[in-house]
């Protein structure tokens, strides 16, 4: 599979984002004419460069509004043309795209357009220069792959093919099963973009809110499994236009969109039994084995943890960490941390087989992290996630696992018994689609709900990533932009919520203030047992109901950039109480940690 990507998906120089496609390891771009325009560099320079980084210019793009144009106009299209071809032979291009016209057209008439068409391919066949048409999804008059196929066909040169370009085929709705009606090798070019569903008119969609692979809501491993059954062999190239890659480190951006083709490659190989490009199998987790916390000083943490009623398990044998366990929910605290402020830094993923998760998740870009281990400890291997998150595969039992590795504690007094529900992360604004991208890739989940939580500083964006059984939830959060670093935070269930409650109060916890009005409402939005309801009050606890099931949960005051969330899960309930977070948000901005 080669590998390429249009340089309008990222930040920066022609010449920066030349070095960032190369150090992310894509075979070759598409260079955007607006970008050579603007270096200083001269195609001959730009040509030398991409030689020395190892990139081919697979497409110079693009050439825009040429046919089904007016006599005059169109000698005028030829001669810009002509003048365009001169920069491809310098910069050492040998295909063009020109997508459908949607500013000068006039005259619709698939004759007249593909005569036209035809006449520019005779030029380009002179300079050794092949032409790839695209309908644009807001073309004035072709606006349709199929369309644009059989003006081609009409025009009928060898050196005239198609650019098929996803966005502009699912954003309309289009089938893509015609495209194996198209011969393989008039395919010339094909251009991979998601997209979230929006409802927008579809050049805005385009421009601004495109999305790598992976990220959105487009059926994308379909789409490139018709490409590839009509026969086509070029590269995979990503087009996407999107206004934070474009504001944003050229070079993690790079990486982040390499990741995405691998993801893709290997998920239509995968759904299609395609040997090719294959990857080791994505493995669903089946739990999840602990999450790290790192800072400086944890003291506060300790205190807490034992007020919610877990107990401490001892401290590491040769590391700087300690263990509290409930049950089955694991919290490593690490004191070897850069940061003074105590902030959520790993987890761990209970799987099947963690080497070959690690092979996978390495091979998806990953980095590595190394963490020293000494004999007879388990060699616990792990990748860091792009805003450095570390995360961990086990493959054993916890009776047999690292959890063995901590003394100095107590067993565990199963006065608390859990498991880790949720672990809830917020992102940084940039930093939100790769987050989602990583975790469907690297971590195997799937994107569930996906919501808006107004909180006092802005909407907060939140997308649930989880398995299918729902034993393992990751909802991820866009803090709005104002907001102090993102805090993250871990939430445990168990069985008796009220008590776990009355016990943390009476050793001492303090709850966040939950306003008088929020019982109110509660009573007003459902009909709740008056005994019930005053018990949610009295202890300041939240409340939630889908079809039968019940959700009861509460929050432990913030310290650094974490705080705990204790949850019961009554009947199927299956969300997060997102009408809760307003509230638990505003209280949160009113209690300052
Ligand atoms: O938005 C555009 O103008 C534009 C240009 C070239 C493309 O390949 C494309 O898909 C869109
Ligand atoms: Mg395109």
């Amino acid at each position: 599979m080669r590998t390429s990507i249009a340089t309008v998906c990222l930040s920066g120089s022609l010449t920066e984002k030349l070095h960032a496609c190369a150090a992310a390891g894509f075979d070759g771009v598409e260079i955007m004419d607006a970008d050579l325009v603007a270096a200083y560099e001269s195609p001959e320079e730009i040509r030398a460069l991409c030689e020395r980084l190892g990139l081919t210019i697979d497409l110079f793009q693009p050439f825009r509004d040429f046919e089904g144009v007016d006599d005059a106009t169109f000698a005028d299209n030829m001669r810009r043309a002509e003048a365009k071809f001169d920069v491809m032979q310098r910069l050492g291009a040998t295909l063009i795209l020109v997508c459908s016209n949607v500013a000068t057209a006039t005259i619709d008439d698939d004759e007249v357009a593909a005569r036209q068409l035809g006449a520019l391919a005779d030029l380009a066949a002179t300079r050794g220069i092949r032409i790839a048409y695209e309908a644009l999804a807001w073309g004035r008059f072709v606006d349709d792959y199929r369309h644009a196929w059989r003006i081609i066909q009409l025009a009928d040169r060898p050196n005239l093919g198609t650019c098929l370009d996803s966005f502009h085929i699912l954003s309309r709705g289009h089938d893509p099963a015609g495209i194996e009606q198209i011969d393989g090798d008039k395919i010339f070019f094909l251009q991979l973009a998601d997209a979230p569903a929006l409802n927008m008119d579809v050049l805005s969609w385009s421009r601004h809110h495109r999305l790598f692979p992976g990220e959105g809501a487009f059926a994308l491993t379909d789409f490139l499994a018709h490409v590839l059954r009509a026969g086509y062999t070029g590269p995979l190239s990503l087009e996407v236009f999107n206004d934070t890659y474009r504001q944003t480190d050229a070079v993690r951006t790079a990486a982040h969109a390499r990741r995405s083709l691998t993801w893709l490659a290997d998920r239509t190989a995968a759904e299609n039994g395609w040997p090719e490009n294959r990857l080791d199998d994505a493995q669903p987790a089946t739990g999840i084995d602990f999450v790290e916390i790192a800072g400086a000083d944890l003291s506060d943490l300790d205190q807490m943890l034992a007020q919610l009623g877990f107990t401490f398990r001892g401290r590491h044998r040769s590391k700087p960490v300690r263990l509290w366990t409930a049950g089955d929910a694991r919290i490593i605290l690490n004191e070897q941390a850069r940061h003074e402020q105590p902030r959520l830094a790993g987890f761990g993923l209970d799987v099947g087989d963690a080497r070959s998760a690690v092979d996978r998740a390495l091979a998806l870009g990953a980095p590595n992290v190394f963490r020293r281990t000494y004999a007879g400890e388990q060699e616990l291997r792990a990748v860091a996630a792009p805003d450095g998150t570390e995360v961990y595969w086990n493959d054993r039992p916890a009776e047999t696992s690292w959890v063995t590795e901590f003394d100095g504690g107590t067993s565990d007094t199963g006065a608390l018994r859990g498991t880790i529900d949720h672990v809830n992360l917020g992102y940084r604004w940039q930093e939100f689609d790769e987050a989602v991208l990583f975790t469907s890739s690297v971590l195997s989940l799937s994107s569930e709900s996906s919501a808006q939580v107004p909180s006092l500083s802005g909407l907060v964006r939140s997308q649930v990533m989880r398995t299918p059984d729902g034993v393992v939830r990751l909802p991820i959060n866009l803090a709005p932009p104002t907001a102090p670093l993102p805090t993250r935070h871990i939430a445990v269930r168990c069985d008796d919520l009220i008590a776990v409650a009355r016990r943390a109060r009476d050793s001492g916890l303090t709850f966040l203030q939950i306003p008088s009005n929020y019982y109110d409402d509660l009573a007003a939005r459902f009909d709740l047992d008056s005994g019930l309801l005053s018990e949610l009050r009295e202890l300041g606890l939240f409340y939630d109901r889908d079809g039968d099931g019940e959700f009861i949960h509460f929050y432990s005051p913030t310290v650094g950039g974490v705080f705990l969330e204790m949850v019961e899960r009554r009947g199927g309930y299956d969300g997060y109480g997102a009408l809760n977070a307003p509230v638990r948000m505003a209280a949160q901005h009113s209690t300052p940690a």
